[in-house]
């Protein structure tokens, strides 16, 4: 029987040549591609031959309707692999469904509500100390926030606690997976990789000891939920694959959050007019603590928020290994070939979203929403059975601090600084972001309260 031919494979220079340019743009490798052989094709991509497949069709395929011929773990890049090993994303089958069970009511519904005054508290004590500090960058500012608030949720951390070695770890830790560094994963001490593998096992055995102290007390925390929750699941994981988790759930609790509330505080710096109107609406929230119902009523931070996904999404992509091959827009894919989903590349394309490269919240109206084909469009944090766990919390998060920033703070861009983007570990401004910051006058609220 006749077999399709395998996906195209841009002619050039096809093993490093990808790689590098991959690294340095993956949005724009992903939409020069796809321009020209459409949305599925080869490249040779942080060291191996991979499919990538690019848009909402394509997207449907491998994450929801054709999700049995792929599983996660195998399909990552070695190095991310092993300073991952272990997390929910690497895992597949029933240990993916039943570690997603036992995650699942630590990051959802009435324990979100109950996260909301932690997530507040801390970030006015950080937002305070940004206005004595007078200028930050603010990606940096964000990341020491969120880190310090997911460290309290999940490992019930008290207020104020120095997190100061376990955020210099993390950071050690972050910046093994930057660049090529994966891609040749040595485990000798003294390279960038090395370092990072060696960070992860010391944060694993203070996470190990956390939980196994908080085994004998109880709490509200998430840590504690995941607790009970593998009480109710019976034979539940041991302390050390318990801590693997829990460590997942910092690292992706604060390092994306803080990468998606970072590019939206860019973005309103550069439209003055929809920094406005976000000012007016977070105005209208007034004094009094910031409930979950209440940040969720703030609709056009909502599609600011929504548009910042679109524009900046975290993560360019995810992984997959094909494990039974298949066939997709006329092309065969066979098992054992590596999968990269383009989430950026999926957003930038003209056909789901006109204009792509402008900045639009307005395209995220419930009104304007309903007309357009986004289903599968709009993908920052994944789709199907293993969408990100954690969308709620972020979600949350980012609106908590958003809602405190608009209504009560101005920061202002610093001059001579690169705002060009960095994809990994999840996308940042290339120079943190350099801000004035500054507590706005109890004039400067009142004159917009009367406005
Ligand atoms: C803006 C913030 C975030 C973004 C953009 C984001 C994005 C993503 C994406 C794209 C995936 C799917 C990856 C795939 O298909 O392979 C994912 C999975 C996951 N995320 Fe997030 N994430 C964010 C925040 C969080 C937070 C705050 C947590 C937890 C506290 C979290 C926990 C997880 C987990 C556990 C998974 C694995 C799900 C599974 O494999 O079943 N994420 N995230």
């Amino acid at each position: 029987m006749h077999q399709p031919p395998l996906p195209p494979h841009a002619s050039g220079v096809p093993w490093v040549g990808d790689s590098v340019e991959f690294g340095r743009n993956p949005q724009r490798f992903v939409l020069k591609r796809q321009a020209r052989f459409g949305p599925v094709f080869m490249g040779h991509i942080l060291g191996a031959s991979t499919a990538v497949m690019v848009g909402p069709q394509a997207l449907r395929f491998v994450l929801s309707s054709h999700r049995h011929h792929f599983v996660s773990g195998p399909g990552w890049p070695r190095g991310l692999g092993m300073l991952m090993s272990g997390a929910l994303m690497m895992k597949d089958g029933d240990i993916q469904t039943r570690t997603r069970r036992l995650l699942a009511p630590a990051l959802a519904g009435s324990a979100l509500a109950s996260y909301t005054p932690v997530m507040e508290a801390t970030a006015r004590r950080h937002l305070e100390r940004w206005v004595q500090q007078g200028r930050l960058s603010l990606y940096d500012g964000l990341k020491g926030l969120t880190f310090d608030t997911a460290s309290q949720l999940l490992f019930g951390t008290p207020e104020g606690a120095d997190t100061g070695r376990l955020g210099k770890l993390f950071a050690t830790y972050t910046a093994g997976m930057q660049g090529l560094h994966p891609v040749v994963p040595l485990r000798v001490p003294f390279t960038p990789f090395g370092r990072a593998f060696a960070a992860r096992s010391e944060m694993l055995k203070e996470v190990t000891r956390i939980i196994q102290e908080r085994e004998k007390s109880t709490g509200s925390d998430a840590l504690a939920r995941l607790l009970e929750s593998r009480k109710e699941q019976g034979e539940g994981p041991s302390a050390d694959a318990l801590a693997e988790q829990a460590f997942f759930l910092l690292f992706a609790g604060h390092e994306s959050t803080s990468s998606l509330t970072t590019w939206a505080c860019l973005e309103l710096s550069r439209h003055p007019d929809l920094l406005d109107s976000a000012r007016e609406e977070a105005q209208s929230l007034g004094e009094g603590p910031l409930t979950m119902e209440r940040v969720e009523r703030l609709p056009f931070l909502e599609q600011v928020l929504l548009e910042t996904e679109r524009l900046h999404p975290p993560f360019s992509g995810s992984f997959r290994q094909v494990v039974k091959s298949f066939e997709f827009n006329g092309f065969h894919v066979p098992e054992g070939c590596r999968v990269f989903y383009s989430i950026n590349g999926t957003h930038g394309d003209p056909a789901t979203f006109p204009e792509p490269e402008r900045f639009t919240p307005g395209r995220f109206t419930p009104e304007a929403a309903r007309c357009a084909r986004h289903e599968l469009g709009l993908v920052g944090f994944g789709a199907g059975p293993r969408s990100c766990l954690g969308m709620g919390f972020a979600r949350l998060q980012a609106k908590v601090v958003l809602a405190l920033l608009l209504r009560d703070y101005e920061w202002s861009l610093q001059p001579k600084q690169s705002l060009d983007p960095v994809y990994l570990p999840s996308l940042f401004p290339k120079d943190h972001l350099r801000v004035s910051f500054r507590r706005r006058s109890a004039q400067e609220t009142r004159h917009r309260e009367t406005a």
